[in-house]
């Protein structure tokens, strides 16, 4: 079956970013659609939620219309060979991508929040994030193969995920990862995915 994609986004990394990540790695076509504002008011009634990112996904039965941005991920993940080799291994994925979420709450109330709370919504931020980065590390040294990813012997979504969220953070501060050396390998491998590399060339760092 032929399958092909649309991915419907805001011009921004935000909850599409991943989405992208893993349909670069995936080596699928599709269509990277990034809306402008001003187009968001029509479109937004054909959207399930009322929401973006929306995947689009062409098959010989039809066109397909999946929302939510982690439902998304997995499903690419699924498709593509990155939610782990059994059930449980997809499980760890779900588990460490929701822990992820956790963080990236707090880093969007830091980010959205009011002026008032900026000081202290990132001391809250920046004082979870080496507890995090720890155990992280903690996934990656239990992993049986030693693979150096998080949970399975071959990339994950978690490990995708897990990448562009430590960018997002390292955006903040620059030495985020220092002191967590797993971790930073873990981004490095990741990254240097021929894939993944070729895209984060072209789209260069985030702002
Ligand atoms: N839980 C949803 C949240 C989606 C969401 O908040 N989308 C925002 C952009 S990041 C949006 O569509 N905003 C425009 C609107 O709500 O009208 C997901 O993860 O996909």
């Amino acid at each position: 079956m032929t399958m092909k994609y649309k991915l419907v986004y805001f011009d921004v990394a935000g909850r599409g970013e991943v989405i992208r990540l893993l349909l670069h790695q995936a080596g699928v076509e599709f269509e990277d659609n990034r809306i402008k504002g001003e187009q968001w008011p029509s479109l937004k009634p054909e959207m399930p939620f009322g929401q973006i990112p929306v995947l689009y996904v062409y098959t010989d039965e039809g066109t397909k219309i999946l929302a939510q941005s982690n439902a998304i991920a997995r499903f690419i993940a699924r498709e593509h060979g990155m939610n782990g080799k059994d059930s449980w291994e997809s499980a760890q994925c779900d588990m460490l991508v929701d822990s992820m979420g956790d963080l990236r709450d707090l880093y969007i109330k830091w980010k959205f929040g009011p002026d008032a709370d900026k000081e202290s919504n990132k001391a809250k931020l920046f004082e979870s994030v080496p507890v995090f980065l720890t155990r992280m590390t903690k996934f990656v040294e239990a992993n049986p193969s030693k693979s150096g990813y998080l949970v399975s012997s071959e990339l994950t979504w978690a490990d995708v995920y897990l990448a562009h969220f430590l960018d997002v953070l390292k955006a903040v501060e620059p030495n985020a990862l220092a002191g967590h050396p797993k971790i930073q390998k873990l981004q490095e491998k990741v990254w240097s995915l021929p894939r993944l590399k070729a895209y984060l060339a072209e789209r260069g760092p985030l702002s």
